[in-house]
């Protein structure tokens, strides 16, 4: 039996005051159930509401109401103080920008999480070494991030949101600054979380290509969910679907 690592229900974000003119309803009621293991895209127009989704889902955020369960736990009423200890044990992140800090080397970056946890230097080092090597970025452990490309920066970024078990990986645009075949290499980085560490990875991208490596993807408009595909046959196809699906959401390619 599968079982969720994540639960909304009733979910609405609405910034502003929420009774005053200005006020947006970014999330409009959705409940959404996420399975241990499972690789998800979020798709939808401009504006949609998939990075205000991704925020609330992942604690970054507080939803206006509704609730939000992740390994158990509710996440929507705990303190900032509790939910910003949850989010460093617990979840793992992935941003378009990799934030990556400039006066580190890719090792200590990566290691940021664990130092914060007081992990020892031994497992810290043994943790480097095996995500370094999963994801090919094991030659250039010492560079600091100006000296490698876009890629290499976001496979490190990958590892840094890996190294304490997170269990599940939000990703916002994870692609938007990479060209295409550095796209393919962090998808199939995605791959690999999710097949040999498996690990849950949700992922919000406008990118079609990016999104077709997932096994599910999610459409949203408007603040709700639309509707949603799993992938039976090969990427091909699937991107396919992708297209077909997005064209009858609306909003041209560009918008989306
Ligand atoms: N901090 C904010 N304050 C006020 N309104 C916001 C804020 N962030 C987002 N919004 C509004 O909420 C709605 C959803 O925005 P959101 O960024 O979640 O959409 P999105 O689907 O991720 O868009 P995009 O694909 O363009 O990044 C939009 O109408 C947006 O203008």
């Amino acid at each position: 039996m599968t079982e969720p690592i994540l639960k909304a229900s009733k979910l609405v974000k609405i910034y502003g005051e929420s009774t005053g003119e200005g006020s947006t309803k970014a999330i409009d009621g959705v409940d959404l159930s996420i399975n241990k293991g499972e690789f998800i895209a979020i798709m939808g127009p401009s504006g949609s509401g998939k990075t205000t989704l991704l925020q609330c889902l992942s604690g970054i955020d507080k939803p206006t109401s509704g609730e939000i369960e992740i390994k158990g736990r509710v996440i929507s009423s705990m303190s900032g103080d509790e939910l910003a200890l949850f989010r460093r044990k617990s979840l793992g992140f992935v941003f378009q920008e990799f934030n990556l800090l400039d006066s580190l080397t890719v090792r200590e970056n990566i290691m940021v999480p664990m130092v914060l946890e007081k992990k020892t230097a031994t497992d810290m080092e043994k943790k480097v070494n095996e995500l370094a090597h999963l994801f090919g970025i094991n030659t250039i452990l010492s560079k600091y991030p100006f000296k490698i490309s876009g890629g290499q920066q976001q496979r490190t970024a990958v590892s840094r949101a890996l190294v304490n078990d997170p269990g599940i990986i939000f990703a916002d645009e994870p692609t938007g600054n990479l060209d295409s075949k550095s796209s393919s290499v962090i998808m199939e980085c995605f791959e690999k979380i999710v097949e040999e560490l498996h690990t849950t990875v949700l992922v919000v991208t406008h990118d079609v290509f990016a999104a077709s490596y997932c096994r599910k993807v999610v459409f949203i408009k408007d603040g709700r969910i639309d509707s949603y595909i799993v992938r039976k046959g090969d990427r091909k196809e699937f991107l396919d679907q992708i297209m077909d699906n997005l064209a009858v959401l609306g909003g041209r390619s560009h918008d989306l």
